[in-house]
């Protein structure tokens, strides 16, 4: 992949570059994401903080995402709290996360994405989650990341970054072919301190 994006890259460069990521994330076969799916769980599940019983945050995977369908439901087996991301109704751009279980409701969302239906008693503060598993469209040998372009990770990770969520350790889930060696980035651009693919657990704190 190209290395020649800087720190100022404009809005079209990050869009090419997301189309080519988006491309390159598609070309993959359902058997290939299924396999890099397994392996994306085993290593999660082999993290000493999953050791205990821990509120995880996730998300729904859509279309060419690392998929999380069946890790979501290991997490919950294996005696996990699981809280699912629900397009905040008010404030435009930011994200509410939503305890599950076997009795939640699915709604689609505006982007075709299931979410949980948004009922008070389920939302889960961030102050009380202690993994946020965080889909991306790419990453780099930084830990920045791109996701979709609505800044709705960004938003979430900036208090995180202030230090409001002191319990909080964000994850990016990718696929190996999500890596590239240097994205350009912006100022709210939250970079990531791990990120778990199929053949390697990223560590970038330190
Ligand atoms: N599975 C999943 N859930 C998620 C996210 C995500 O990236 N993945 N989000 C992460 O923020 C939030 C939703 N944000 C999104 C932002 C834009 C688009 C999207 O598809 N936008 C364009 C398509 C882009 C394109 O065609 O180039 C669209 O609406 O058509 C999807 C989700 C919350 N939930
Ligand atoms: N903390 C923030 N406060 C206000 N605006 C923000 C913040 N973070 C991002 N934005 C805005 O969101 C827009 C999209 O940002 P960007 O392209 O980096 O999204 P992304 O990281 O790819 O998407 P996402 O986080 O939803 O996966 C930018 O125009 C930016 O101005």
């Amino acid at each position: 992949m190209k290395k020649n994006f800087t720190q100022n890259s404009s809005d079209s460069e990050r869009q090419q570059l997301r189309k080519q990521l988006l491309t390159r994330r598609g070309q993959l076969t359902s058997a290939e994401r299924l396999a890099a799916e397994h392996a994306v769980e085993r290593q999660l599940l082999a993290l000493p903080e999953l050791q205990q019983p821990c509120r995880i945050g996730s998300y729904y995977s859509v279309r060419a995402e690392l998929p999380t369908q069946r890790i979501n439901a290991t997490l919950q087996a294996a005696g996990h709290q699981l809280a699912l991301p629900v397009l905040h109704p008010i404030v435009p751009r930011h994200l509410l996360l939503l305890h599950t279980d076997d009795n939640t409701q699915w709604h689609r969302n505006d982007y075709n994405i299931p979410e949980p239906a948004l009922r008070c008693q389920d939302v889960v503060p961030l102050q009380q989650v202690d993994i946020l598993l965080v889909p991306l469209v790419g990453f780099d040998a930084q830990g920045n990341r791109m996701g979709m372009g609505g800044g709705f990770y960004d938003r979430t990770l900036a208090g995180w970054r202030a230090g409001h969520f002191p319990n909080l350790q964000p994850i990016g889930l990718a696929l190996d072919e999500q890596f590239v060696e240097q994205l350009p980035t912006a100022s709210w651009d939250v970079p990531l301190p791990r990120v778990i693919c199929p053949a390697k657990v990223w560590d970038f704190r330190r």
